[in-house]
């Protein structure tokens, strides 16, 4: 991935599209095409929420075989279960031949090859057949290039999949009411329209020259309903199928009108709750009630009405609403916080009916079917068929300028826009040739709080402490930075609040942002998540050496704590874990300090240790210094010490954080774990000659920092770091 440059604009064209233009390569084809989709709905047979799980096809023509292959298709598949490879039987390729028999086409053009990327569970009332349908009929319009528009697509989805609701949700994406219109008395005579989900056959196989029912104009109308922002979808996801076929089996042919009337009355404030910002747990929870279609499929699904009725806004805070998704199994719960916790209730409920399930968080898709064509002849290829908008780049750019300018220094005046960062070292003060120091780093998986919290404002500082404390600790002030930061799908509005926490690092760390990429990169990633990695470089002023100075270290010299605030940017693996196992969901009220949740605590932003360390660094106060990060004292203190010394650390002497504290305590990790995965309490650990402390002490507390004796380098022998002192740790 190239990342160089300073423009903060979606990669160039040619690499945006590189992985479409290698599929083209390998399979010497025409044609690209991406269908994505969705699944659910919580009013039967009206009202479908596309949702973040797409159904994929690649597709491509022209591919040469040796042998002959029917309906000039074949089939690969990659995904969730099995599915038939033959044309005529798969869903996908066998609406497509009704589609293109309609248009007096009996098989597809010569070596078609369609590959379908399923993430969608087959038979669990996600939609998987719907999203099929919806591919299907847009696969033969582009091999075939009929030029039918969405709502044509539509007409013919409906004549194999009769309720529109997953359908309409699938192709227009969103959340979507529909109604099938009633046919016209002549279209009512044609007795080969189909009533319910049957599809027309190919009568007599592919030569036979029949021509399927064609569909009636406009059988379907949708409306898009707002939804809100802050509405996440928790889909429980049992492991075994229901088939819809079975699930509308079991449904009666006439209704109570009490009933009838019990669900129109919910359905229509349903569908004006859900976009209603807050949103009103008890409208939402109410309107979410069914009398026309759960009660009837309990006998299918195992404890069912129990498992709907075990939670509610009342007792689980965050929930909105729960229903039976698609035809189920799949239950799906809307919430706007506390996730994992409904979920893991959830799943525990199940689990009384011996019934093991996945759980997703998703959230709603706007696109509905998006397709993009590359052909290698025209090279007709675009950005946006791709995935990818330079608008919302260009959005991104606007809205971090200032940020991002704010952090000009001497040296350097952090425009963007242009190809390179560039820093002009004598007006930084390097009159000399000074030695260059460069790090990389990245933000770990302290970035999935963020995700969850929605909250992306600090950890652009992560990213910056992570890499200037690197250099720092090898004497080198930090003079330049540059971020990078990879999504699937650009969502301004993160990246903004993003980069302008890596301008709050910088400012925070003296240096310049002179550069960044953002890479737009359509399929990479899941949802809204997106990664990010940054580099900074230093300068250490001609005649001054390179830290650490270990040829100086000696037995009895002192080694200095700087405080860390919590766990910094290191050890997350675990903590998700700890918190997991501990039931605490991330917005939580923090065990270890009530006066903040979970998620917030833990997105607290690393120190950074620049402003407080350079007067002691520039003044030949320290001889090295260790960037307490992954691995903890145990691997990081060794770094800086040559190999006949080890340290020898007092454990008593600083405080440990309440959150280390904490989760030391509920992961029940032990005291030499605790020592290899977290900072303990240091965030920095300085060796400095006993004669200097006082002065090193001194600089530092006029730099607004405290440090405090953890201990001294001692002979080693076997361990690189001697803990004393660890009956405090427990
Ligand atoms: N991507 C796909 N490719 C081919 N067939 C599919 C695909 N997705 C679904 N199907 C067909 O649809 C069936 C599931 O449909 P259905 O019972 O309606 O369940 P769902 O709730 O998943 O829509 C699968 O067993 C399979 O035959
Ligand atoms: N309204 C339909 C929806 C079926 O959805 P699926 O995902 O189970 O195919 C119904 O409830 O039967």
């Amino acid at each position: 991935m190239a990342a160089l440059g300073n423009d903060f604009r979606p990669r160039d064209n040619s690499s945006a599209l590189a992985d479409t233009t290698i599929i083209l390569k390998e399979d010497q084809e025409t044609e690209y095409m991406v269908a994505k989709m969705f699944t659910i709905r919580p009013g039967f047979d009206v009202i479908g929420l596309a949702l973040s799980i797409w159904l994929e096809l690649r597709v491509t023509t022209g591919e040469k075989t040796s042998e002959a292959v029917r309906y000039n298709c074949r089939i690969t598949y990659e995904g969730k279960g099995d599915v038939d490879k033959d044309a005529d039987k798969n869903l996908i390729t066998q609406t497509a031949l009704y589609v293109l028999r309609c248009h007096g086409k009996k098989t597809f053009p010569e070596g078609t090859h369609v590959h379908i990327v399923n993430p969608i569970p087959l038979g669990r009332g996600l939609g998987s057949s719907g999203a099929a349908v919806v591919a299907g009929v847009s696969l033969a319009n582009e091999v075939a290039q009929l030029g039918l528009s969405k709502d044509r697509i539509l007409d013919y989805c409906l004549m194999i999949e009769r309720h529109p609701d997953n359908v309409a949700a699938a192709l227009f994406g969103g959340f979507v009411g529909s109604y099938l219109k009633e046919l016209n008395p002549e279209d009512m005579k044609r007795r080969e329209i189909p009533l319910a989900e049957v599809l027309p056959a190919p009568q007599g196989g592919e030569d036979t020259g029949l021509t399927p029912p064609i569909p009636p104009q406009d059988i379907g109308k949708h409306i898009r309903f707002p939804w809100a922002k802050e509405i996440k979808c928790i889909a429980i996801i049992p492991d075994f199928e229901v088939s819809t076929a079975e699930a509308r089996r079991v449904l009666p042919t006439s209704y109570e009108k009490a009933d009838v009337i019990y669900n129109l009355q919910r359905v229509a404030l349903l569908t004006t709750a859900l976009g209603q910002s807050p949103p009103n747990p008890v409208l939402i929870y109410d309107g979410m009630q069914d009398k026309v279609h759960q009660p009837y499929r309990k006998g299918l699904i195992p404890g069912l009405t129990e498992i709907l009725q075990s939670v509610g806004p009342d007792r689980n805070p965050g929930l909105l609403g729960i229903c039976l998704s698609g035809a189920g199994p799949t239950i799906l719960a809307l919430a706007t916080e506390n996730f994992s916790d409904i979920a893991e209730h959830l799943l525990g409920e199940f689990k009384k009916e011996g019934i093991t399930c996945d759980w997703k968080l998703l959230e709603p898709a706007y696109d509905g079917l998006t397709v993009s064509h590359g052909s290698q002849e025209s090279g007709r290829m675009t950005y946006a068929d791709a995935g990818v908008s330079i608008e919302a780049g260009n959005e991104l750019v606007q809205s971090i300028k200032s940020a991002v300018a704010s952090t000009r220094r001497p040296g350097a005046d952090a425009e963007i826009g242009g190809f390179g960062g560039a820093m002009d070292l004598a007006a930084a003060g390097y009159t000399e040739p000074p030695l260059i120091v460069q790090a990389i780093d990245g933000v770990g998986t302290k970035l999935k709080i963020a995700f969850a919290m929605d909250d992306f404002s600090t950890v652009g500082i992560d990213l910056v402490a992570m890499n200037v404390n690197d250099l720092l600790v090898q004497g080198a002030e930090p003079l330049t930075f540059m971020d990078y930061y990879g999504c699937s799908k650009l969502d301004v509005a993160d990246a903004s609040r993003f980069v302008k926490g890596v301008a709050e690092g910088c400012r925070e760390a003296g240096c310049a942002l002179v550069g960044g990429e953002t890479a737009e990169m359509p399929g990479m990633y899941q949802g809204k998540e997106f990664d990010a990695a940054g580099a900074a470089t230093g300068a250490i002023k001609e005649g001054r050496k390179i830290l650490p100075d270990k040829e100086a270290m000696q037995e009895g010299d002192v080694l200095l704590g700087l405080k860390s605030n919590g766990a910094h940017s290191n050890g997350f693996s675990l903590i998700r874990k700890v918190i997991e196992r501990h039931g605490l969901s991330w917005n939580d009220q923090a065990p270890w300090d009530s006066s903040t949740t979970v998620g917030a605590s833990l997105l607290t932003p690393t120190r950074i240790y620049v402003k407080a360390l350079m007067p002691a660094i520039e003044q030949d106060l320290i001889l090295g210094m260790s960037h307490i990060t992954g691995g903890g004292l145990d691997e990081n203190i060794p770094r800086m010490l040559p190999k006949h010394l080890a340290a020898e650390v007092n454990v008593a002497s600083w405080p440990v954080p309440g959150v280390l504290k904490w989760l030391k305590q509920a992961g029940n990790v032990s005291n030499k774990e605790f020592a290899r995965t977290w900072n303990t309490g240091l965030g920095m650990v300085l060796v400095v000659k006993e004669e200097k402390v006082q002065s090193a002490v001194d600089a530092l507390r006029s730099a607004g920092e405290e440090a405090v004796r953890v201990g001294k380098l001692v002979a080693k022998n076997d361990e690189g770091v001697i803990l004393l002192g660890l009956e405090h740790w427990d």
